[in-house]
């Protein structure tokens, strides 16, 4: 919690006055006993009317201040954590949008999701109860306390007593409590996950029949959040009456024993007035003291997931570098991989081992190889999804680690296996590839990714909607719109990462077509399962569980390739084969 408070640091000047306001709002709140005590014991008791109106009308005049200064601290003290809140969300967002895949999969997007959201509102939550409840609590037992001797010394004795006994019951209660609140947080994650899996994979569970066991699964998860809020506020609602009790028992004792004391000629009447005011102000205070402790861990446990987001150190990244290395020679490749060895974080063995190849500017550089050979792997290297072990990879001769990822990632247009759309609009979409593309461009780009008959053929054209994640449209439209996305970027490099498997082959061969004119700049790494998508490509690399088995055209690997040999007859006619 002490970490974050440096995202208070552009709001100080505002802090400082929303200290000094609360401040001046305790000390109103304990200086109203102070003049009905002497209403009391100087107005009413002697009957002099006029002492009752003067001391009433600065008594109201105190109450309103007070309130002014309490809507002021509070309209402060919201503002305050609300734009601190925004600001730890930006630098989380931020955060993991800069973290590589390896480092975002430690967190999982579930988590990630809650650390962004109700984490950060605890913190908020839990900042704004320290101010309000537990910063005047110290100022106001000290203050009252004082107050509460400078009437009478026994009856101030009886409201240490009654603190002592709220504080050790509050301590019993907290030994129950805190456990349980660490272990709704963690729930929470898992409630989130179970529920984000249910919800995008819908047609899964559809699909094999298992709505009744997924709603099981995700009952239970509730019924455990459930269970376990429960509990925290059945400790919680024991514990009011209890506090109920002693405070009226202390009030009790003020009154009986004041009783006396007054009787006695010891005491003003007022005083006692005065007496029970301070020991309900100390009291409230106390407890609400306790209890904002009491979801201090709760909010450092969430503090603490959001702090461990932050201090990630971005995994081995690289100096930037504006110019070339002296042995960082000038390469005639557009894309060149040296001896890459790539191990995923937690898996037993590299997936890819000493890969080699390089890609030159308008050819097409296709990988193709079996499910799991490494294909995706390679390509997600390249825009530094992941950071490589051992090996080079250099784009125009420069390592790609000494370029800013920016840099780096401005020079690729990349498509993903599971085309990704964005909701909103299609041009929106399109818009995401080149901020400032014009309307000229985005309709040269869908003509070549052959979508843009279909869009011309939608109602609302390029304004079409659309949904999360592309859902309203299917899976060959939306790769086509990726492709189309990437395009107007006019990139460097382009990566196809089988963006091309829900095409039909006919709108495979026009698509690869078009793109051939229109990548001329460019180097093209294609991954591809179907044989006929890269059989016109420059050059093939044949991958094997993550080893290159060769490199050739076509007609060189038929020659030469086992691998690339039994791919092409499992796929192929003979015809074709001959
Ligand atoms: N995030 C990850 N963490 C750990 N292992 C992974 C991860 N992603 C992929 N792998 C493993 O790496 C290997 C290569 O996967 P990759 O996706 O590169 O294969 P591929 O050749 O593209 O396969 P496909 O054609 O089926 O898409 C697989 O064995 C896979 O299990």
């Amino acid at each position: 919690m002490i970490r974050l408070l440096r995202f208070l640091s552009p709001y100080k000047g505002r802090a400082a006055a929303m200290l000094l306001l609360l401040f001046l709002q305790v000390l109103g709140t304990l200086y109203i006993p102070t003049l009905t005590a002497d209403i009391v014991n100087r107005g009413i008791v002697t009957g002099d009317l006029d002492h009752i109106w003067r001391v009433g009308g600065f008594m109201l005049l105190a109450a309103i201040l007070t309130a002014g200064v309490s809507v002021a601290v509070t309209y402060l003290t919201t503002w305050i954590f609300s734009i601190m809140g925004r600001d730890i969300r930006n630098a989380l967002f931020q955060k993991s949008q800069s973290l590589s895949l390896n480092e975002f999969n430690r967190f999982g997007t579930a988590s990630m999701i809650t650390r962004c959201t109700n984490d950060i509102t605890q913190i908020q939550q839990a900042y704004m109860a320290a101010i309000e409840m537990l910063l005047p609590a110290p100022v106001m037992t000290v203050a009252g306390l004082i107050l509460a001797f400078s009437k009478d010394t026994l009856l101030a004795f009886s409201i240490i007593g009654a603190m002592l006994v709220v504080c050790l019951f509050a301590f019993l209660v907290s030994r129950k409590a805190l456990p349980m609140f660490a272990r709704l947080q963690s729930l929470l994650d898992r409630f989130t996950r179970v529920l984000r899996e249910n919800l995008t994979g819908i047609r899964v569970i559809r699909a094999f029949n298992r709505s009744d066991s997924e709603k099981e699964r995700v009952d239970q998860t509730f019924t455990d959040y459930a269970e376990t809020a429960i509990r925290i506020n059945k400790i919680f609602a024991a514990m009011m009456p209890v506090i109920l009790i002693i405070m009226n028992f202390c009030t009790l004792l003020i009154i009986g024993a004041g009783g006396q004391r007054v009787a006695a000629g010891r005491m003003q009447i007022g005083d006692i007035m005065a007496l029970i005011e301070y020991a309900m102000l100390i009291l409230y205070y106390l407890i609400m003291g306790i209890m904002v402790f009491m979801i201090f861990p709760r909010a450092q446990s969430c503090a603490n997931r959001v702090s461990e987001v932050l201090s990630v150190q971005p995994e081995a990244p690289g100096t930037p570098r504006s110019h070339r290395d002296s042995n960082e020679a000038a390469s005639p490749a557009r894309l060149e991989l040296c001896n890459v060895t790539f191990q995923y974080q937690g898996a037993e063995e590299p997936v890819l081992n000493n890969i080699s190849f390089s890609a030159h500017k308008g050819q097409t550089t296709a990988i193709i190889g079996g499910t799991g050979s490494g294909k995706s792997t390679v390509a997600s290297l390249i825009p530094r999804f992941y950071d490589i072990q051992s090996g080079t990879i250099r784009i125009d001769g420069r390592n790609i680690r000494h370029m800013p990822k920016r840099e780096l990632r401005d020079k690729i247009g990349y498509v993903p296996q599971k085309a990704f759309l964005f909701s909103g609009t299609i041009l929106d979409n399109f818009l995401h590839g080149k901020k400032d593309a014009g309307m000229e461009e985005i309709r040269h780009a869908a003509q070549v990714a052959q979508i843009s008959d279909f869009i011309d053929s939608l109602e609302s054209g390029y304004q079409t909607c659309v949904s999360q994640g592309g859902s309203n449209f299917s899976g060959g439209q939306r790769q086509r719109l990726s492709i189309a996305r990437a395009l107007v970027k006019r990139p460097e490099i382009y990566i196809f990462d089988d963006s091309f498997s829900a095409l039909d082959f006919k709108t495979d061969a026009r698509l690869r077509a078009a793109l051939r004119e229109e990548v001329r700049d460019a180097a093209v790494i294609l991954v591809a399962q179907r044989i006929s998508t890269i059989m016109d490509a420059d050059q093939i690399v044949v991958l094997d569980e993550g080893r290159v088995a060769g490199t050739g055209t076509h007609r060189e690997l038929m020659e030469s390739c086992q691998v690339y040999q039994q791919i092409a007859q499992s796929q192929l006619s003979e015809e074709e084969l001959a």
